[in-house]
């Protein structure tokens, strides 16, 4: 895991543990070993810490939080003994230097960098703190100001940044053309240099824990404190975080230790840590399918987007960003005008944040083609339609491009409900067609679900999971049902919300009790800020908002959103919805109307109002959800439950630092969940969302957990 060898009397430790040089305890061992080797030899001069292949470590190998190695040679002890080296350390960083990686760094007496890397501690975002000293070294080099910000933000820098911060010693100029292994040669060259130029000078002032920090005003840590609450509302580690940065102003640098490790100690076990370390490694398992072998894409070139609206020119901007030519389809001059300037605006105003130059913001518009012509796609790896949310609409757009494009082309059609196989019987590829459902908008939202019909390839599957992953989104792989996984689950969670309003809730009753569970907004504010009308259209496709078309055995919810979209109170766009909202604002106010409307209709369809609790509110809308989930995953629809955390954290806003809404199950007990959806049915019958999975039933009665579950079941299905 470390290698060892001189150069010109210098010592290189070398960390090779890829893909990302995470410092294992193999790591921990090799960098002590070379330690050791290097003091002992009277030849060494100095010595010089570098990452084998494409990076510095990437931080402590978080795999081993669960296990309980990270406890075993414990890194704040490794970086202890760097630090305390009598030899001259040279720290050389490539790729990405974050957590632990720029925790070892800190404890090196000098630091260089390629001027392509990246360093941060991102450990608030695993619901940890910089527990190997980060706390305490970093502010005693660069003041608790800057520290501060990028340890309770957890948001990376670039290195030109990191250095004019103060946190390296020199940069390497290394150009975005040249290789890894070329910038890998001349960081160690330079690094070899730094190092036998300072091979006799003291170490005085170069061992950052003995540096003193400037205390700052508590005023300044209750402004920060504000701010992180409210950017990261929710989390306890940024908070936490800030703590233990007070101390490096409060304490010498041993008893400031103590305290970050008391603070790491308690966030370690904390069930927002659990939760968030989930996320990163079910975000990373998206790719890895049962049956799908990814290295069977093809690659894709040169892609076609049919529609110039808001969707197409979003999804368009994603593939020209990352220089895949587009030919972008629209049947009217107008629209198509309208979608290119809306493309060419977005562009504009990346340039005016300084998030991208003019000269790449150019380079991007170039990859664009707007066109008229469906015989311009002849030739396209892979064509997306963006037309109407319609079955008929789509069908007849995939027949045409069924005609017109190479045998090869892989069609897909974003829909965010419809049966990809009656789209996919429209041509003569079913094989090829697959639906791909962006979230709006769509060169925001990083999530997409891939739709999988009944013939789908596993070709097509593999192609469009790794084109998704090379425009930058997190890809989910999904089966063909109404709805997918995310809307579907939704219908029942927002079935509940109005449910309740029938029962004596208001639409701020419900908002409040999913804002405070950690959603970024309830679900009658997110349905005033999508358009009321998205949901009427989806009721009238199901035929259920015409009462004499509906199952008498199944409970109708939707009067009130129904009358709503008749009153043209469509949602922020029409300055009216379930709130009403001042113009140009998004912040909605209860509205006398709609209350007086909800009580209307609650008589009507014979309800007594009653007061609903909090407690009530929050279980009937989640557990509704989570019962969803499992017969999403039961039904096959959903291959993992880290899957459907995925799409309910990225697409609908479900609070991460609970780690989705199958991990929160786990959590809160699936026998509690169990119980408690046989009693919402006992008392709602003609609900059919209260009938109980039969999976989560069976995990309920036999005490499991659905993570340890899945994991084995995946397992035996691997070794089969
Ligand atoms: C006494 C107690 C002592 C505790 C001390 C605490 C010390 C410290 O403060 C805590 C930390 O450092 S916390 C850490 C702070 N650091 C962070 O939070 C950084 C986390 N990492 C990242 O942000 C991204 O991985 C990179 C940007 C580095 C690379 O992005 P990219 O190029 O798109 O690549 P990718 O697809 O993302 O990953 C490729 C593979 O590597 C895997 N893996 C990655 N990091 C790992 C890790 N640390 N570990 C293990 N595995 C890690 C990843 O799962 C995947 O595996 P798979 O089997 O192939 O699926």
């Amino acid at each position: 895991m470390t290698s060892y060898k001189t150069i010109k009397d210098v010592a290189v430790i070398t960390i090779e543990n890829p893909p990302v040089n995470a410092l294992s305890l193999a790591v921990r061992e090799g960098i002590l070993d070379g330690l050791s080797r290097a003091s002992k030899d009277d030849t060494v001069c100095a010595i010089v810490i570098i990452g084998g292949g494409r990076t510095f470590p990437a931080g402590a190998d978080i795999s081993e939080f669960a296990n309980g190695k990270a406890f075993t040679k414990p890194l704040p002890q490794i970086i202890e003994k760097i630090e305390s080296t009598q030899k001259p350390i040279v720290c050389a960083i490539h790729g990405t230097a974050f957590g632990g990686g720029l925790e070892v760094a800190l404890g090196c007496h000098y630091r260089i960098a390629s001027t392509r890397s990246k360093v941060g501690l991102p450990e608030v975002n695993l619901g940890i703190l910089p527990g190997a000293g980060g706390t305490q070294r970093l502010p005693r080099l660069i003041g608790v100001w800057l520290a501060a910000e990028m340890i309770c933000s957890g948001k990376p820098i670039e290195a030109v940044d990191a250095d004019a911060k103060g946190i390296l010693d020199d940069l390497v100029e290394i150009s975005s053309l040249e290789s890894v292994q070329t910038e890998y040669d001349k960081l160690l060259d330079a690094a070899i240099t730094l190092a036998l130029r300072v091979k006799n000078h003291s170490l005085e002032g170069k061992r950052v824990s003995q540096l003193k920090v400037e205390p700052v005003s508590d005023f300044f840590y209750e402004q920060l404190a504000l701010q992180i609450s409210k950017n990261a509302r929710g989390m306890n580690a940024p908070l936490q975080a800030l703590k233990a940065v007070k101390a490096s102003a409060m304490f010498p640098f041993k008893e400031g230790m103590q305290r970050e490790q008391q603070i790491l100690g308690r966030l370690f076990v904390s069930s927002q840590a659990k939760a968030l370390q989930h996320i990163f490694f079910a975000e990373r398992q998206t790719m890895k399918i049962p049956g799908i072998d990814m290295k069977k894409g093809v690659p894709i070139k040169f892609v076609g987007v049919i529609g110039a609206g808001m969707m197409g020119s979003g999804i368009a901007i994603n593939f020209i960003k990352k220089g895949i030519p587009v030919v972008l389809i629209d049947a009217e001059q107008e629209f198509l005008d309208r979608g290119v300037k809306a493309i060419e605006d977005y562009f504009k105003g990346r340039v005016k944040k300084g998030k991208t130059t003019r000269f790449l913001a150019d380079r991007s518009l170039g990859y664009l083609r707007p066109s008229l012509h469906y015989e311009d796609l002849s030739n396209v790896d892979l064509v997306i339609e963006a037309v109407f949310e319609n079955l008929d609409v789509k069908k007849s757009v995939l027949k045409h491009l069924d005609e017109i494009c190479k045998p090869q082309t892989i069609l897909c059609t974003n829909t965010s409900t419809l049966d990809i196989d009656q789209i996919a019987s429209a041509t003569n590829r079913p094989d090829r067609v697959i639906g791909t459902h962006f979230f709006s908008p769509a060169n925001v939202m990083r999530l997409m679900e891939n739709v999988a019909g009944s013939k789908t390839s596993e070709r097509t599957i593999a192609s469009v999971m790794q084109i998704s992953k090379t425009i930058s989104k997190i890809p989910v792989l999904v089966g063909n049902c109404f709805g997918f996984i995310g809307n579907r689950m939704l219908f029942p969670y927002n079935n509940q919300a109005n449910a309740l309003l029938q029962e004596g809730a208001f639409p701020h009753d419900v908002d409040k009790v999913l804002y405070d569970f950690g959603f970024p907004m309830g679900l009658f504010q997110m349905s005033d800020l999508a358009g009321n009308d998205i949901g009427l259209h989806i009721r009238k496709a199901q035929g259920i908002v015409d009462p004499s078309q509906r199952d008498p055995n199944e409970r109708y919810v939707s009067t009130t959103a129904d009358k709503l979209c008749e009153m043209k109170r469509f949602g922020v766009k029409s300055s009216k919805g379930w709130y009403s909202y001042a113009k140009g604002s998004r912040k909605g106010r209860p509205d006398k109307e709609v209350m007086d409307l909800i009580v209307e209709n609650s008589k009507a369809e014979g309800f007594v109002r009653r007061n609903i609790s909090a407690k009530e509110i929050e279980e009937r809308c989640l557990y509704a959800l989570i019962n969803e989930g499992f017969k999403c995953l039961e039904e096959g629809m959903a291959y993992k439950p880290g899957d459907i955390d995925i799409i309910w954290i990225y697409g609908y806003g479900f609070p991460p630092q609970k780690g989705g809404p199958m991990h929160y199950a786990d959590a809160v007990g699936l026998k509690k969940i169990y119980d408690s959806i046989l009693q919402y049915g006992k008392a709602d019958p003609k609900t059919s969302a209260w009938k109980p999975s039969k999976l989560l039933e069976q995990l309920a009665s036999s005490g499991k957990k659905l993570a340890k579950y899945w994991t084995k079941k995946l397992k035996a299905q691997s070794n089969l």
